[in-house]
C-alpha cells in the first residue's frame, strides 16, 4: 500500500489527526455540550458558506476492552451494521491494503434535509508508545476516516455527498497497575478514547436542525459503540 497514490495523504492526515486528538480541550475554544458519565462531548461552532460544520471532540474512558479491540471494531466493515445506526447501506469500494479500506455509505435521512452519502478512506494504525511499555500504558491505536474520490463512485444525484474527517484514537491503561505474576482481567483494562469529527453536510441543512441532530446523535453514537465493543469482547481472550 505504501505505493498507492493515496498513501502520502493517508500518512500525513493520520499523523495530523493523532496530534489534533491529543490536544487538550482547555483554552475556552471547545464548548462542552453533552456529558454522560465518563463521556464528555465538545463542539466549536463553525459555519462554512452558511453551512454548519461544527468540529466535534468527544473524550471518554471505558473499562473492559482494549484500544486495539475498540479501534478494530470501529474500522471493520464486517461489524459496522451491528453498532452504526446512522447508515442504511455500506459498500467497500476498495481494499487498498490490509489496514486501509475505501467505504461508500448511505446515511439515514435526517428530516427535513435530503439524504446524505459519504465516500471515504478508512485507515487503522498502531502507534507504538514512545516510552517502553512500563506495564501500565499500552500502545495507542487510531482510525482515521477522510472523504475521498473513487472511480467507482456512483455519483447518485439524489444524494448529497458529505465531506468528513474523523479520527478515533484509543489508549489502554492497566488499572490498578499490574502486580508481578498477577493475571490481567478485563476489569483492569481502562481505555481512554478521543473521537474527533468534522462533517460538512455538503448542501443545504438548517443550522438549528443540524445542531439539534448533532446534540442528539453523537452522544448516542459513541455510547452505543463503546458498549457494543465491551459486550462483544467480554467473553473473548484480551487482544492487546
Ligand atoms: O464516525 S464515522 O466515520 C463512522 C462511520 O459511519 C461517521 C459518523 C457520522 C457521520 C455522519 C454523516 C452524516 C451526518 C448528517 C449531516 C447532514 C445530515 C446527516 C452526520 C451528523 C448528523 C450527525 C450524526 C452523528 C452521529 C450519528 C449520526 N448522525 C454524521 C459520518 C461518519
Amino acid at each position: 500500500a505504501a505505493t498507492h497514490p493515496l498513501w502520502p495523504q493517508i500518512e500525513k492526515l493520520t499523523m495530523e489527526q493523532l496530534g489534533y486528538a491529543q490536544q487538550g480541550v482547555e483554552g475556552g475554544v471547545w464548548q462542552l455540550f453533552a456529558e454522560e458519565g465518563e463521556m464528555k462531548m465538545y463542539r466549536r461552532e463553525l459555519e462554512e458558506d452558511g453551512l454548519v460544520v461544527d468540529p466535534l471532540k468527544a473524550v471518554h474512558q471505558v473499562r473492559g476492552a482494549t484500544a486495539h479491540e475498540m479501534v478494530h471494531h470501529f474500522w471493520s466493515p464486517d461489524v459496522r451494521f451491528e453498532w452504526d445506526t446512522s447508515i442504511e447501506q455500506m459498500t467497500v469500494l476498495d481494499r487498498i491494503s490490509s489496514d486501509t479500506i475505501i467505504f461508500l455509505q448511505l446515511h439515514k435521512r435526517v428530516w427535513p434535509t435530503a439524504q446524505r452519502d459519504a465516500l471515504f478512506w478508512s485507515h487503522v494504525r498502531k502507534i507504538p508508545s514512545s516510552h517502553p511499555a512500563n506495564g501500565e500504558a499500552y500502545d495507542t491505536w487510531i482510525v482515521c476516516n477522510q472523504s475521498t474520490d473513487h472511480p467507482d463512485d456512483p455519483k447518485d444525484e439524489k444524494c448529497v455527498r458529505v465531506d468528513l474527517t474523523v479520527c478515533f484514537v484509543c489508549q489502554t491503561f492497566i488499572d490498578p497497575p499490574i502486580q508481578e505474576g498477577k493475571e490481567i482481567t478485563r476489569d483492569n483494562l481502562l481505555t481512554k478514547i478521543t473521537y474527533c469529527s468534522v462533517v460538512n453536510p455538503g448542501g443545504w441543512a438548517p443550522a438549528s436542525v443540524l445542531r439539534a441532530v448533532y446534540k442528539r446523535e453523537y452522544p448516542k453514537f459513541l455510547k452505543r459503540f463503546t458498549q457494543y465493543v465491551v459486550e462483544k469482547c467480554e467473553s473473548q481472550p484480551i487482544a492487546f
